[in-house]
């Protein structure tokens, strides 16, 4: 009797509930090893039957099939195979299986089953499908796999003890190897649906959605065309209440200047704050819009799940499916995306996601944006439906994106060297967004615009103001290149210059490091003070853009805004969260070197194809 005790492994999907249980039914009697000559815990134990023969359980790591794409998934096939040097070939297999997301886990023991072992099927986490109101049968499951079921919920040792007969009775038995069916997904889902004795109609909806947007093809495909439609949106919507906007703008304008006498405080008030702050405030609309669609989409369950695309993109650049999170929120704001990232426990992952956290398009480069491509890009469709400015805001959100993707990966590979997490999350049911849950959101967003227009937005520009207003120039001068404000923009303009950035370019770059916005309405006010004559005022700060800027200098703006770390906070806040001076700088630095090679390439390649 000196035959080797029957070695029974655990396997199944990663996060199916091996680990938990494997723990619940070895209890105490676990040994922790290391397979040779790779980094995989071996965790085995013994189980005692029901008829007392000991039987040896050993953990292994989760799979996704038998065709590996990981280390961990490789020594899983070569255990299951008999491949594994220093391992016995499992004499029974113990399949978990994760009740409440069963077709995706029916793949791998349909594979299984063609290994020609015993079986054994652990129907885990049957608690959390009851919650969902998903019922399942064993008996119909077990029917179609040819093996025994059991229920199981492993964190509260539910199913233990039928589970162990189950294996007494299979231990022996040589099942005859079945073959693996042609789409495994197709009989996967077949079988799932087969289970199924009832389900909620919820449940059943976001199952059936998260097919579409979930798929690795279709589900990336569908993402983007959800922020092109978004950005269409902004642009085709917020036309009308954009122009009541000018429209309120101009007749305030009119209105004090008809009120006071001519001087420095009617300058001061009608070009400084209702022609400044006045021009960054008409793309409220903008801004809301945008917010409608994120909010609506936080509201649906559908940014999880975007989340979770992004996982396998974000995992190609070293980052971890957790920095999904602070990132999205950057596209607000970067000051709390950064903060956000304190629930990154990873250092290494934590300090790429601040550093790239910047390249997100936040909203205040959303009224520099639309100035631009209103004052430049035709708005024509260029598909029936398809409007060319939204396509262009598109482009420069994806821009931001790609760069910041693209920047994660060398600082992954330089600076912030390390290995990522893998980031598990729960995909909460589809609804409808609670109309109440958007509202306050929307609010809160236009309260933050709002205030910030009105504190540091108009601050900034009334400072700007000053010194574009003093010394006054003499007869046949130019205010904007004699004023104070004018001379420092053409010392600047000498180092932008050979990125194609002209004077009021140079001018607004300083003011706007206050606050993004600020490039908006520091033009608008130089603009303002400049224009002598009435039939000036007359045009739009868009119109009149198109008419003074070239092109390509536009477009290497436009460029430059996507990557220059423009905006004070941001760097201050990264100085708190990183304990320093390093991060901040090595942060500007990078991106400033980033955002000039971008407006220069564009201005160049712009001016080559004779735009
Ligand atoms: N509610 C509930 N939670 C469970 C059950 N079984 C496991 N869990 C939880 O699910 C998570 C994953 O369980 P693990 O046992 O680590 O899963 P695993 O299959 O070993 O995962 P990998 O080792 O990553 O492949 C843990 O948080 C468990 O506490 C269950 O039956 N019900
Ligand atoms: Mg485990």
């Amino acid at each position: 009797m000196t035959l080797p005790i029957p070695l029974v492994a655990v396997v199944g999907n990663p996060n199916a509930g091996k680990s938990a249980l494997f723990n619940a039914l070895t209890g105490a009697r676990q040994k922790v090893g290391n397979y040779p000559g790779v980094t995989v815990e071996r965790k085995s134990g013994k189980l005692v039957l029901a008829d007392g023969r000991p039987v040896e359980l050993v953990d292994l790591p989760g799979a996704y099939g038998l065709a590996p794409s990981s280390p961990d998934e490789a020594v899983t096939r070569d255990v299951l195979s008999g491949k594994f040097a220093g391992e016995r070939r499992p004499d029974a297999l113990l399949v978990v299986l994760d009740a409440s997301n069963l077709d995706n886990h029916l793949r791998f023991a349909l594979e299984l089953r063609s290994l020609g072992l015993p079986m054994v099927v652990a129907l885990n986490m049957i608690d959390m499908a009851e919650r969902d109101g998903l019922k399942l049968s064993a008996q119909a499951l077990s029917a179609e796999l040819g093996a025994p079921v059991i229920e199981t919920v492993a964190v509260r040792r539910r199913g233990l003890d039928p589970l162990r007969a189950a294996l007494e009775t299979q231990l022996g038995t040589s099942p005859a190897p079945v073959a693996i069916p042609d789409s495994v997904a197709r009989e996967a889902r077949r079988i799932a649906a087969a289970a199924v004795v009832s389900e909620t109609p919820v449940r059943r909806w976001t199952h059936r959605l998260d097919r579409w947007l979930l798929h690795p093809v279709a589900g990336p495909l569908i993402l983007a065309l959800v922020m092109f439609t978004m950005f269409q949106a902004v642009f085709a919507w917020s036309e009308t209440p954009v122009g009541w906007l000018e429209s309120l703008m101009e007749w305030i304008g009119t209105e004090v200047a008809a009120a006071l006498p001519p001087g420095t405080i009617r300058s001061l008030l009608v070009d400084g704050v209702i022609g400044g702050v006045g021009a960054v405030v008409v793309f409220l609309p903008q801004i809301l819009i945008l917010f409608l669609f994120i909010l609506a989409l936080e509201g649906t369950g559908y940014m999880v799940r975007a989340a979770f695309l992004m996982d396998r993109l974000m995992a190609g650049a070293g980052l971890s499916g957790r920095s999904f999170i602070p990132l999205l929120s950057s596209f607000a704001c970067a000051v709390p995306g950064i903060m956000a990232t304190r629930t990154i426990d990873n250092e290494k992952d934590r300090l790429t996601t601040i550093l790239v956290a910047p390249l997100m398009t936040c909203s205040a480069r959303l009224p520099v944006y639309t100035l631009i491509i209103s004052a430049f890009i035709p708005q024509r469709d260029v598909l029936p439906g398809v409007g060319l400015q939204g396509l262009v805001m598109f482009a420069l959100y994806l821009a931001g994106i790609l760069g910041a993707l693209v920047a994660a990966l060398l600082l992954r590979k330089t600076v912030a060297r390390g290995a990522s997490s893998f980031f598990m999350m729960e995909l909460p049911k589809y609804q409808l967004p609670a109309l109440k849950d958007v509202a306050l959101g929307l609010w809160q967003r236009a309260f933050i615009f709002l205030k910030r227009a009105g504190g540091i937005i108009m601050v900034t520009t009334v400072i700007l103001w000053a010194l574009a207003s003093f010394p006054q120039a003499g007869p046949g001068q130019k205010q904007s290149e004699v004023s104070l404000a004018g001379r420092i923009a053409t010392g600047i303009e000498v180092v932008v210059k050979p990125i194609g950035f002209n004077h009021d370019i140079a001018l607004a770059l300083l003011p706007s490091m206050a606050a993004r916005e600020v490039a908006v309405s520091a033009i608008a006010t130089v603009y303002a003070i400049d224009q002598s004559d009435e039939a000036q005022l007359e045009q739009s700060l868009a119109e009149r853009l198109g008419k003074n800027w070239p092109l390509p200098t536009a477009l290497a703006f436009l460029a430059w805004f996507v990557f220059a770390p423009q905006c004070i906070s941001t760097i201050a806040v990264t100085r708190r969260e990183t304990n320093g001076w390093k991060w901040p700088i090595f942060m500007v630095t990078y991106l400033f070197a980033l955002a000039y090679i971008a407006a220069g390439a564009t201005y160049w390649t712009a001016v080559a194809l004779g735009l």
